[in-house]
């Protein structure tokens, strides 16, 4: 069987912390940093948005938590930071260092080129890492690691580790390399690396679930890392499939019309663990992470959600049925 919810994250749990601490019962802590994206198609710039995982997560999980479920966000950005009063970041306010904010350069390929990955990504800048005393020093409910930079270091995983009951990592916060060589206009092609080979590896008997793109999965090695931990690999528009020490499932996507593929993986995360939240299975949260990953789709930048939307994938969850198009 899948886990059944999120470790340690439930309705007992919160009613114990709720009594022992007095505290938020279900409070997390999302570390990754905001970034800039600009978005360029046949050489032109077509658009510039705010992003970072950061960005998409705290939009998703605002939109979807159950009540009473805060969250805190560790995310460093510089004095050029453009965002500072859209909503993420203005409800959940970055950290300010003299480095400039971490930026991406996302080169989108043609229509016709159809065999060819959604888009080239290059980092521009890069903020400063967040490091392990950069975090709050409270316990949390759950931890996102959803860094895109490179600046999620292991020490600072770690720490999440020892703060958060239940740990959900975005594989891109692991295993991204940065090759100036391959950059062009003054970037760094992002590539990736193994993560068997890399500080993190040992960490992840200690982590709750780890989601990579199909694109990401042959480096973090599917075989290996669900004997560790809880596998998910999100295949577009295709839906995602989970994988244990033991099992499997594919879970259904929503249908989209996409318009920009960013943050796609990112919204999808915070569904998952918003659905975990609400105590729902492995299974049934990965609907929500479908979800929310087709609203990203469907959206240029960080997307917004209307009640009415999140009525529908209340419903749609609860009768296990996904005709709904976004
Ligand atoms: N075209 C689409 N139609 C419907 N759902 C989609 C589409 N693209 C993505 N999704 C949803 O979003 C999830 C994540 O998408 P994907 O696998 O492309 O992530 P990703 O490559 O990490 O995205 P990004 O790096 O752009 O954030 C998918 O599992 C699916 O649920
Ligand atoms: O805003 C985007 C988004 O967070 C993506 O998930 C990430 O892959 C990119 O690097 C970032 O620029």
């Amino acid at each position: 069987m899948p886990p059944a919810a999120m470790p340690g994250v439930g309705e007992e749990a919160a009613e114990e912390q709720q009594t022992k601490q007095g505290g938020p019962a279900l409070e997390g802590l999302v570390v990754g940093s905001y970034c800039h994206d600009v978005l360029l198609r046949g050489g032109r710039v077509v658009g510039e948005t705010l992003g970072g995982a950061a960005a998409f997560v705290s939009t998703v999980l605002d939109a979807a938590s159950p009540p009473g479920a805060s969250f805190s966000v560790v995310s460093k950005v510089g004095p050029d930071f453009a965002y500072a009063s859209a909503p993420a970041p203005a409800r959940h306010p970055p950290l300010l260092c003299p480095a400039p904010t971490t930026s991406f350069h996302a080169r989108f390929s043609d229509a016709a080129a159809h065999d060819a990955p959604d888009r080239q990504l290059s980092r521009v800048h890069a903020c400063d890492p967040i490091y392990p005393d950069d975090l709050p020093d409270r316990r949390f409910a759950y931890g996102l690691a959803v860094g895109v930079a490179g600046e999620v270091l292991p020490e600072t995983l770690d720490r999440m580790i020892r703060l958060c009951r239940a740990v959900l990592v975005d594989a891109q916060a692991l295993i991204r390399v940065f090759d100036a060589a391959a950059g062009g206009g003054g970037g760094a092609a992002v590539r990736h690396t193994a993560l068997e080979g890399t500080p993190y590896a040992p960490l992840l008997q200690r982590v709750a679930f780890l989601k990579a793109s199909s694109e990401e999965a042959p480096y973090i090695g599917v075989e290996t890392a669900r004997r560790r931990c809880c596998v998910i690999v999100t295949e577009g528009k295709e839906g995602c499939r989970l994988y244990w020490d033991g099992g499997e499932a594919r879970v259904a996507p929503f249908s989209a019309v996409q318009v920009d593929p960013t943050g796609a993986g990112d919204s999808y995360l915070a569904g998952f663990a918003a659905g975990l939240l609400w105590g729902l299975s492995a299974t049934d949260a990965a609907l929500i992470g479908n979800f929310f990953g087709a609203a990203a789709v469907s959206q240029i930048g960080v997307p917004t959600f209307h009640p009415e939307m999140l009525q529908v994938c209340a419903h749609d969850t609860y009768y296990s049925t996904h005709q709904y198009s976004i």
